[in-house]
């Protein structure tokens, strides 16, 4: 059981929808530790600034397969992931869910709590492949942020970059791959950053923990003027050690390989070196470097020379009409072109490291089945000076809240005008306009830039923004000083309105990153290197492509619109889930709820007006909960409604009947419908899980059969009847009784089989060793391998002189005859020759002579006694008193005794008599002939002196007498 939350879980059920009202209910819970709160489908998410008990195995548990609005369950993104999961697996929906929000609001977060709850997805083939994506998808975040994070001022690990990411999954719904597309990295950070910001964390990770001692890196990043123009190397308790060992741990395992890993290390200890590299003017108009070491250190770690890098850096060579045109740069602007030689390495690293990523979380196409997308993207931000990456990030996030009013407001309300619902459309503000303020062509802003960018001669920044004061000056959305800017408006800036707030843009350098000029010759030096990784970053620096160069790339604003609308694009594609993120103070602490500043969130991400509209689409989800209809109704819809509608005693102006939908006004009265669906739904939710573990456990119940059917097909084929065959594994506990009972009959068919296989006299034999089985196994020591003969004395002529026995006797046939020692009264062994017939047993003395030495009916045997231990003695018990007789028949040191018992036994049973076999250690016995004489008790030894096999036992006389054999 989840504990109670404060406040109410879902904004739609509010009182009071006004901002006041929303506001305090977000504080009442952000300040219960309450952080997430639905409106509706989308989940509102206060970042804490500190670390709640609310994620892992146990709490994913709680959400897994759970309805998102069942009772007892708190708002939280597990809810929302799983419902896209659901929808995912069981509908065939591609998901995605879009997580916005300004800079250090918790997307990122929010996103790995996504994949933590995707990564305990359920493995339920085993598949090890899962398992091994699962753990790929968890560790590339470590490096993706290391390479595109930094310490921005709004937050200590900000996205510089943005970020979609494809999870793929096959026809079970298992995680099989992913696939990561990025937009915009901020790679200007690589040389400037503003005050109290750091560049990417990388580079410190890289000194504290890295392979410094090869690159001839200090440890100390002031000593870097790329890493410290921010005045800040350390960020609060953040490790930079230990993050650079989980980074190198996710490279590892994603798949990196050594070299490929040295030589990342390689290049950004190149970038770290190159920051070092001055210019002097040279004796012309040109520069040369005036910091050879540093120079020769660069050169040192990529593979290159000194003075092709200085030529590079000292030179601009650009192709005109297929013509290699070279002229010299003067120190400033050599040093702008060593800066973009950073920017251009550690951007075209990133991209490098994506597509490895991408490559090594691979899925072969045919097995994807679905994907949820995942898009954390940087967060609407304003700084004190705001430049053309900013501009980027604001007009991305433009483009977010167009599809989220795309998706949520605009058709929601659409869909109240079709269904014929009287409604009072909710007025919202539509971003549309600034959309298209920036991103029309021709006479948006960026259609202008370009434009200025592409036009022959000098082009300046100031230039483009008279242009843009004099092309829209007029725009509602922007603002220039010399438009209806007042005095405090800042030189060289135009000002947006955006949806989320003005910001000021400098123009200051937008052409210059528009444009993003690369000269060749660098591009060459690169490429012509040693190192490998540089040659595949550098496609462009090779001769043999300039020849034939096209036309010019896309500039970065035009690329970067490109990419946001094939974005849009792909989000469309897809059913979307909300995260709105909200960053509760400016001071990244916990516990800091600052009214004004999620005041003014609330506002522009339009939470209200989706309550609103929300509000009214509720019932939506109400379709079915009065006892007549829930769960089954077997009428038309229209009148299942109206038979709820009447369980409620709905007042008529409550609601209003759509075409297709019921529209209820009052979240009241939607709440009590709710609370009461609330308590119904649990119950069906239970009978329906049952009901589907039923089949569930019934489809792999078949399956097993499937299977076992498969593996015996053949079985009659197999000279061993499936003997040493494998059994399939049981799926289910419950087929365990069963499964034995298939065993045994198994067991048993083949034994029949075996049987059936065998001659007529095998036959024979192993039904008498079955008999002998139920006497002896387990009991006494016995020779099942042993052949039985019956008549061991047949070289004696007996078959002449016993037929002459048998006639007096009525015997017909030699049961079983073997020389043997029968124990006189006194205790004396003495030879007789045993021979058991269908109706008599017979001792003759070893000289055969015609009379028999005694005779006994076999209808006399009233039981047979042996030992349980390997003495070879049977005592007959006969029915008629003092005339119990002691056999040994181990003369000829076989066993077979066994075979005497059974034998006796069977032809007794032919005769139509029936005696017990003992297996015991002391056996009473008298054979005194008298029946006044007291009964013997004999008990067995093992032989305190050494026998020769096949030695007879000897029986001792005493009180009680012993009989001694050979163990
Ligand atoms: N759910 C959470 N629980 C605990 N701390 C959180 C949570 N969400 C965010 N934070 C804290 O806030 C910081 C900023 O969050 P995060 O990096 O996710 O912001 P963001 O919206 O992705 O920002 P940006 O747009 O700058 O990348 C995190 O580093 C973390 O310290």
């Amino acid at each position: 059981m989840q504990r109670k939350e404060k406040g109410i879980k879902d904004f739609v059920l509010l009182d009071k929808i006004d901002e006041n009202s929303f506001v305090a209910n977000l504080k009442t819970r952000f300040e219960d530790n309450a952080i997430y709160t639905y409106v509706g489908e989308v989940v509102v998410s206060v970042n804490p600034y500190k670390k709640l008990p609310i994620y892992g195995p146990e709490e994913i548990a709680r959400y897994r397969g759970k309805y998102v609005f069942e009772p007892n369950i708190n708002p939280h993104v597990y809810a929302l992931t799983d419902t896209a999961y659901t929808a995912m697996k069981f509908k065939g929906i591609d998901q995605c869910i879009i997580i916005s929000g300004e800079s250090g609001a918790g997307k990122t977060e929010a996103s790995k709590v996504i994949m933590q709850y995707i990564a305990a997805v359920e493995n339920t083939n085993h598949n090890t492949e899962v398992d091994r994506v699962k753990e790929q998808l968890l560790r590339t975040n470590p490096v993706l942020e290391a390479f595109g994070n930094a310490k921005t001022n709004r937050n200590d690990n900000s996205s510089r970059f943005g970020k979609y990411m494809d999870i793929q999954f096959n026809f079970s719904g298992e995680p099989v791959g992913g696939h990561v597309t990025t937009y915009l990295l901020e790679k200007s950070r690589v040389n400037h950053q503003e005050k109290g910001e750091r560049n990417f964390h990388i580079f410190y990770q890289l000194l504290a923990g890295g392979p410094t001692g090869d690159l001839q890196l200090q440890k100390d990043a002031t000593k870097y003027p790329y890493l410290n123009k921010g005045g800040t190397v350390k960020v609060g308790s953040v490790d930079d050690a230990a993050d650079f060992k989980e980074m190198k741990g996710g490279m590892d395992f994603i798949g990196f390989t050594a070299d490929q890993q040295n030589n990342i290390f390689k290049v950004l200890g190149a970038i770290l070196h190159l920051g070092l590299v001055e210019f002097a003017a040279d004796e012309k108009d040109g520069s040369k470097v005036s910091t050879k070491p540093v120079l020769e250190t660069i050169a040192k770690i990529l593979g290159t020379t000194p003075a092709a890098i200085e030529t590079g850096l000292s030179h601009k060579t650009i192709i005109s009409g297929g013509n290699v045109i070279s002229s010299p740069l003067t120190p400033d602007k050599a040093v702008y072109s060593r800066d973009a030689l950073a920017r251009q390495m550690y951007q075209r690293l990133f991209s490098w490291m994506i597509d490895r990523i991408n490559e090594k979380v691979h899925t072969p196409h045919g097995e994807i089945k679905n994907v949820i997308g995942v898009l954390d993207i940087y967060g609407f931000e304003i700084f004190e000076s705001n430049s053309f990456e900013q501009f980027c990030i604001n007009y991305c996030n433009e483009k977010l809240q167009q599809l989220f009013i795309e998706l949520t407001l605009k058709t929601e309300q659409e869909e109240y005008m079709k269904e014929g619902i009287q409604w009072t459309p909710i007025e919202f503000f539509n971003n549309r306009i600034i959309c298209d303020l920036i991103e029309k062509k021709p006479g948006g802003i960026i259609s202008l830039l370009d434009e200025d960018c592409m036009r022959p001669g000098d082009k300046s920044d100031k230039a483009w923004l008279e242009k843009l004061q004099s092309g829209i000056g007029a725009h509602a959305h922007f603002v220039t000083k010399k438009g209806h800017g007042d005095k405090t408006f800042p030189d060289n800036s135009f000002k947006l309105v955006h949806y989320a707030g003005d910001v000021f843009y400098n123009v200051n350098g937008f052409i210059d990153k528009n444009v993003d000029a690369f000269f060749k010759d660098l591009a060459q030096v690169m490429f012509e290197s040693k190192n490998p990784l540089l040659r595949e970053m550098f496609p462009d620096g090779d001769k043999a492509t300039w020849k034939n160069a096209g036309k010019m790339p896309p500039t970065a604003g035009t690329a970067f619109k490109t990419s946001m609308n094939e974005m849009i694009a792909t989000l469309n594609t897809k059913a979307p889930s909300y995260i709105r993120c909200i960053k509760p103070n400016d001071r990244k602490s916990a516990g800091v709820f600052d009214e004004d500043r999620v005041r003014h969130q609330v506002r522009y991400l339009g939470l209200l007006e989706n309550v609103r509209v929300r509000r009214a689409g509720f019932c939506f989800r109400a379709e079915s909960s009065a006892p007549a209809t829930y769960p089954h109704w077997r009428g038309d819809a229209r009148s299942g409604v109206k038979a709820i509608l009447d369980h409620l005693k709905l007042d008529a102006k409550e609601y209003q009947m759509g075409k297709t939908k019921l529209f209820v006004k009052n979240p009241k009265t939607v709440f009590t419908f709710e609370e009461e669906r609330e308590n119904i739904i649990p119950k069906y939710v239970t009978k329906i899980q049952s009901w589907w573990r039923v089949i569930r456990v019934r489809r792999r119940i078949r399956e097993y059969f499937e299977k076992l059917q498969q593996t015996f097909a053949n079985i009659k084929k197999d000279p061993n009847f499936g003997k040493g065959t494998r059994w399939p594994a049981i799926p289910h506990p419950v087929l365990k009784n069963a499964e034995s009972t298939l065993k045994s009959v198994h067991a048993n068919w083949r034994a029949k089989r075996m049987v059936l296989s065998l001659s007529p006299e095998r036959q024979d034999l192993l039904r008498k060793k079955c008999l002998g089985s139920t006497f002896f196994t387990s009991k006494r020591p016995w020779n099942l391998q042993r052949d039985w003969t019956g008549n061991y004395i047949p070289a004696l002529g007996l078959a002449a002189r016993s037929s002459a026995i048998f006639r007096g006797h009525g015997d017909k046939e030699v049961v079983f005859a073997d020389e043997v020692l029968k124990y006189s009264r006194g205790a004396r062994p003495d030879r007789r020759m045993l021979i058991v017939g269908d109706a008599n047993i017979y001792k003759l003395d070893p000289a055969f002579k015609v009379t028999p030495k005694r005779v006994m009916s076999i209808k006399q045997i009233k039981a047979i006694s042996v030992s349980p231990n390997k003495a070879s003695v049977a005592v007959i018990h006969s029915t008629q008193p003092g005339f119990d007789t002691i056999l040994d028949l181990g003369v000829s040191g076989q066993d077979r005794l066994s075979e005497f018992v059974v034998l006796t036994y069977l032809a007794a049973r032919k005769a139509g008599h029936k005696f017990a076999v003992n297996v015991v250690d002391t056996i009473q016995y008298n054979n005194a002939e008298n029946p006044q004489k007291p009964t013997q008790t004999v008990v067995f030894q093992a032989s305190p002196r050494a026998l020769k096999p096949g030695q007879p036992s000897t029986l001792k006389k005493g009180s009680t007498n012993t009989l001694f054999y050979a163990p």
